[in-house]
């Protein structure tokens, strides 16, 4: 199979599909990749690191997605990206398609085969390619919201640990899943007073092994959720129903009765965001102000870490690109049906029922779908 490689083209986001290392595994078994000049030069490789794999470098985007039978990227593709897809060309990225009317439409329109990172699933009921950057953003969430804090960004000028003598800030996390528990284990760390809600017993049990006294967990009740983050310092939004649009659990009232200079960090708002007043925002300009409460809403919150998390991403992506590129997408999604969940659109339909049921497109079953 000839997999392509495209540069990344969202605001400030140095990620790449595919470390040289990678690359070199899918030689070995065989297949050809094409990778867009400095497609890895922000996170230190050059087009001669992947040519000394045996990759083969094309000057353009263009020139990368008229070739490949497969692209695999990192963020959902921009507009000018979606219209150089290709009838059954395989896409292979993070998609978070159901708050995205205009990408989902546009995807359909390609006929592309697209398969989504972040619904891709496991056994133990976890999502393989959405963990490691999830992990990344949770831990980061904590930095960036004890930023947020800060006078000069806006906020009430709380250090997150206080000083002795003087009480730490109350750092409330909304979903105790991957995010929340980094963000948990940073906050702990920094001296903070941690509450995290969810509203799976499993869920909170698990964090209170992992944690015991140093955080209280929470079971994610209206009242609860209310009392909390009218209280908080820092909200810390972390839930996901996998493949759904964030539910909006924190409201525009709520966010005017916080503390003023209080801050928000919505980690879930690449699938549309949990606060009511979210909308997102890029690394250059990652905070906004309402009612005096500090937004952070960055949808790619790794890519300020992006070695870090290029080969956090990588690590969990190459299985599953060798083994597309070694039987081909059909016989990959039929023997797996963990990558089967993360076909989200094939030819024209859309196979994700929360996708499909989120905007108002007919749901046909994956399996089915690539039978016909
Ligand atoms: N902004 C960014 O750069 C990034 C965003 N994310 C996003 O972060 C979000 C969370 O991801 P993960 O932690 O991996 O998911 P996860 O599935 O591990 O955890 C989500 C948790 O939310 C809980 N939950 C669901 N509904 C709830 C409710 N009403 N109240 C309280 N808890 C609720 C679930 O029980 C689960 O424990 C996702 O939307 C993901 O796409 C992940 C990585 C980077
Ligand atoms: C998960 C995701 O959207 C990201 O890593 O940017
Ligand atoms: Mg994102």
């Amino acid at each position: 199979m000839l997999i392509g490689v495209p540069k990344e083209i969202k605001n400030h986001e140095y990620r790449v599909g595919m470390v040289p290392g990678s690359v070199r595994e899918l030689i070995s078994h065989g297949h050809q990749v094409i990778v867009e000049t400095n497609a890895g030069i922000g996170i230190g490789f050059s087009d001669e690191d992947y040519q000394a794999v045996g990759a083969e470098i094309r000057n353009t985007a263009e020139d990368v997605f008229a070739e490949a039978d497969m692209i695999v990227k990192v963020k959902e593709p921009l507009a000018e990206e979606r219209a150089k897809l290709r009838e059954d060309q395989i896409l292979f990225t993070y998609l978070h398609l159901a708050p995205d009317l205009p990408q989902t439409q546009d995807l359909i329109k390609s006929k592309a085969v697209c398969i989504a990172y972040e619904t891709v699933t496991s056994n133990n009921g976890s999502l393989p390619l959405l963990a490691p950057m999830s992990e990344v953003a949770g831990r980061m969430s904590i930095q960036a919201g004890a930023q947020c804090l800060e006078k000069s960004r806006h906020g009430r000028g709380m250090l997150l640990g206080g000083v002795p003598g003087v009480a730490p800030a109350k750092v409330v996390i909304i979903g105790g899943g991957v995010v929340g528990s980094n963000a948990a284990q940073m906050a702990i760390g920094m001296g903070a007073q941690v509450v995290i809600l969810d509203r799976s017993i499993d869920v909170l049990r698990r964090l209170d092994a992992q944690f015991g006294a140093q955080v209280q967990t929470v079971f994610s009740s209206k009242d609860a959720l209310e009392q909390h983050v009218l209280s908080a310092d820092l909200v810390i939004g972390g839930v996901l129903i996998p493949g759904a649009a964030a539910p909006k659990l924190v409201t525009a009232d709520m966010i005017k009765n916080m503390k003023p200079g209080s801050a928000v960090v919505d980690v879930a708002i690449d699938q549309g965001g949990c606060f009511e007043t979210s909308k997102a925002t890029t690394h250059a300009e990652p905070t906004y102000l309402v009612d005096e409460v500090v937004h952070y809403c960055v949808a790619n919150m790794p890519g300020a870490v992006p070695r870090t998390s290029t080969f956090a991403l990588n690590n969990a992506t190459l299985p599953f690109i060798i083994s597309i590129a070694n039987k081909g997408y059909k016989a990959a999604l039929i023997s797996d049906k963990h990558l089967m969940n993360g076909l989200n659109v094939h030819k024209g339909v859309v196979t994700n029922q929360s996708v499909a049921e989120n905007l108002g497109f007919e749901f046909v079953n994956p399996a089915d779908a690539i039978e016909a």
